[in-house]
């Protein structure tokens, strides 16, 4: 299912945080959003899974005008794992994923064996199956960051926001995560910091500064000295990693 996002704006009291921004995911491809702090990424995305309105612009998913749709049609067709993953209310850990099943139930219909089959199925893959029975907010903060991975596969979408997955995560969890997704083979937007990380998983790059799209791209195009002394303000150098063949980046001082 392809996203496409056209001239899309938000500004908060005459501040400009995401200006006409235009971007396309397109069929099965995972793409990433890269930028410095503060630069809009989160605030991109919010408007695209709808939970700020913001000022122009559509987004367009399959067929579906997102911005139009209401929030059930939307999460039936697109899962989100947001940067912060808070609840004031406790619910276990099972309870947590299984609320990834609720866009696929009319009003009132109860959890069936296919439901609690699925929930299971998605807690195995992260690996939290023995952790099912515990209130979500006794987790670390990896944990809930998988029990929020875990909800999102329980909910099947045709179509996923990262915004920033591996945060919390250790390098085993964040390799376990980008993998899983990827093995999902649908089209997935994500916000990623760690450079490396995107240019292995990522088809295709997006580069955000102040609230813009200043360049986009392959990897291979868009992570190299030039581009990332520009945005980043750090000098590196980039070279071939001798070991897996891929890009590597060495991070010398900031400007
Ligand atoms: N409702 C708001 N009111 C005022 N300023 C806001 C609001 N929402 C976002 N901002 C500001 O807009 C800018 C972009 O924020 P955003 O969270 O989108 O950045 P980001 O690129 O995701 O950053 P990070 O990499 O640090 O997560 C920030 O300076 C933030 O303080």
């Amino acid at each position: 299912m392809q996203l496409t996002v056209d001239n899309l704006s938000f500004s908060v009291q005459n501040a400009d945080i995401v200006r006409d921004i235009s971007l396309q995911v397109r069929e099965k491809q995972f793409v990433g959003l890269i930028g410095p702090n503060g630069c809009g990424k989160s605030t991109l995305l919010k408007s695209i899974y709808k939970v700020i309105k913001p000022q122009h612009g559509s987004v367009m998913l399959g067929h579906t005008d997102l911005l139009r749709s209401s929030p059930k049609v939307t999460a039936k067709q697109m899962g989100v794992v947001g940067q912060f993953n808070e609840l004031s209310f406790d619910f276990t850990v099972r309870e947590m994923v299984m609320m990834g099943r609720t866009p696929h139930k009319k009003l009132l219909e109860t959890d069936n064996a296919k439901d609690e089959q699925i929930v299971e199925k998605a807690l195995e893959k992260v690996q939290l199956t023995g952790h099912a029975g515990r209130n979500y907010t006794s987790l670390s903060g990896g944990e809930k960051q998988r029990v929020i991975l875990a909800r999102v596969l329980a909910q099947q979408p045709e179509f996923l926001i990262l915004d920033e997955p591996t945060n919390h995560l250790d390098i085993k969890y964040q390799l376990q995560i980008l993998n899983i997704v990827r093995g999902l083979d649908i089209g997935i937007l994500a916000a990623l910091h760690d450079l490396e990380l995107a240019a292995v998983y990522c088809d295709y790059l997006y580069v955000v500064k102040r609230g813009q799209v200043v360049v986009h791209g392959t990897p291979a195009d868009i992570l190299t000295r030039e581009i990332i002394g520009e945005v980043f303000e750090v000098d590196c150098e980039i070279y071939q990693n001798p070991v897996t063949g891929g890009l590597g980046i060495a991070y010398l001082s900031t400007r």
